[in-house]
């Protein structure tokens, strides 16, 4: 939302306040180069060229090397200035320089963005540790969670974990293709000040990101709630596969809000039990909440993939690879993870529309059953929501206590990172 005094209106005015910065700029890496990662990769240069003073006007983006046609793609960015797979017919900003070398291209960085499908997050972590510089700052783009050792964990919580780095997110109603031909719309940045910041003019900040990310078609709140946007931002995934397979039955917009409305109270409770820090206001007033829900089912991948799939009758990683042309509908795995994560603690039956959503992808259980699978439990969870009662007795258990539960059963972890 944008701050106090400042329009909406789609112009060339920067209406961020300036920082004073006491050390030298910032340098900053993007972390993937896929339809998300080369957009915000281009909202960050922009960025960068325009405040010298703050950031290094060099931006890095790290790529995932690939042929395309005769060329590999790096070239192409760095030549043509246009990432032609994953962004095609959208002009690069000359300052930003795409590298397939990621050590090398978080090297000097002072602030990382991780923007990569999140099923490749470990492996990338893992070649990072011990190549970035001990006070470096990170912001995560990416939408899902990790299910591991810990239990149910963040991916901003996750890089903090590995890399020892502070990590918040960025999450919103944010179609790349309409972010990248400068349509208008907003997003919400979360971060938490680490113990040890240095300082402001010092030290990231809400300020500096700010900066780094807001442009007078992209308008940036930041707040604290990492957890909620996080939340928000990969569940709203799962609810889209749900409402892609009721619009491809051809059941329209009613059956399509009725998915949404149970979604949305699915992931509030999700969040609410086990990440009792977010806070259940970031679901409606911020970006990142039901407005990234209302447009990931109206125009998203997920959302296509869904659709594609009732009409077919093809799986989910069939139409996946037909349809995206090497992008990612996150929901696919991340319906897995939550399902997976709702097993440990024996609450499938509590989040009816996860776990049909999950049947129905991974055990061909058949879509057209989703309002009686909704409908059954339903009425389960009806009689059992009182969150602040004694229900929630689990949540007495941290993430992590009902995680090394299921490691000592399962001799192993739920999913490899
Ligand atoms: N695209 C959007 O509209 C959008 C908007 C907001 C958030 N997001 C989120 O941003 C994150 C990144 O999405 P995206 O749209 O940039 O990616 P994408 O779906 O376009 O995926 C393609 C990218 O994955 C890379 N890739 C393929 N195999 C890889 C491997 N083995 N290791 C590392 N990288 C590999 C490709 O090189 C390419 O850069 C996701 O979590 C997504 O949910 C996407
Ligand atoms: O295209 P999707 O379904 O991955 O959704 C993209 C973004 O997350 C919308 O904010």
């Amino acid at each position: 939302m944008p701050g106090k005094g400042e329009s909406h209106a789609h112009g060339d005015e920067q209406p961020v306040s300036v920082v004073a910065l006491h050390r030298h700029p910032f340098r900053v890496t993007v972390i993937g180069s896929g339809n998300w990662g080369t957009t915000i990769a281009k909202v960050v240069a922009e960025n960068t060229a325009q405040h010298p003073h703050l950031f290094c006007k060099q931006v890095s983006m790290w790529v995932f090397d690939e042929k395309v046609g005769d060329e590999m793609l790096t070239e192409i960015i760095n030549t043509k200035h246009q990432n032609v797979k994953y962004l095609p017919n959208i002009d690069l900003p000359t300052n930003l320089v795409a590298n397939p070398d990621l050590i090398d291209s978080v090297r000097d960085a002072d602030i990382l963005v991780f923007n990569i499908p999140h099923q490749f997050l470990g492996r990338i972590v893992d070649q990072l540790k011990g190549h970035v510089k001990p006070h470096v700052r990170a912001i995560s783009c990416l939408k899902g969670f990790e299910v591991g050792r810990k239990g149910v964990q963040l991916l901003s919580s996750y890089i903090t974990d590995e890399l020892g780095i502070q990590c918040g997110a960025l999450s919103g109603a944010n179609l790349a293709p309409e972010v990248a031909k400068e349509h208008w719309s907003e997003t919400t940045v979360a971060y938490q000040l680490p113990k040890d910041f240095r300082g402001e003019g010092y030290d990231v900040d809400h300020r500096v990101l700010k900066v780094l990310f807001h442009r007078p078609y992209f308008h940036v709140n930041v707040i604290d709630d990492v957890a909620g946007i996080s939340i928000a931002g990969a569940l709203k995934n799962v609810v889209a596969l749900g409402c892609g397979f009721v619009e491809g039955l051809g059941w329209g917009n009613n059956a399509a809000a009725a998915i949404q409305r149970v979604g949305l109270g699915e992931i509030i409770k999700f969040g609410r039990t086990f990440f009792p820090e977010c806070k259940v206001e970031t679901y409606y007033q911020e970006s990142a909440g039901v407005a990234d829900l209302i447009t990931t089912c109206s125009g998203g991948r997920n959302v296509k993939v869904a659709k594609m799939m009732a009409k077919t009758g093809k799986d989910a990683f069939e139409v996946e690879r037909d349809l995206l042309n090497g992008q990612s509908a996150q929901g696919i795995i991340t319906c897995k993870e939550v399902h997976e994560w709702l097993d440990t603690c024996e609450m499938t039956k509590e989040y009816p529309l996860f776990e049909a959503v999950y049947q129905i992808v991974y055990n061909g259980v058949p879509m057209k059953n989703l309002p009686d699978l909704i409908e059954e439990l339903d009425s389960f969870v009806t009689e059992d929501d009182d969150l602040s009662g004694s229900d929630l007795s689990r949540s007495d258990l941290s993430r992590s206590d009902i995680a090394d539960a299921a490691v000592v059963d399962n001799e192993g972890p739920l999913v490899d990172a």
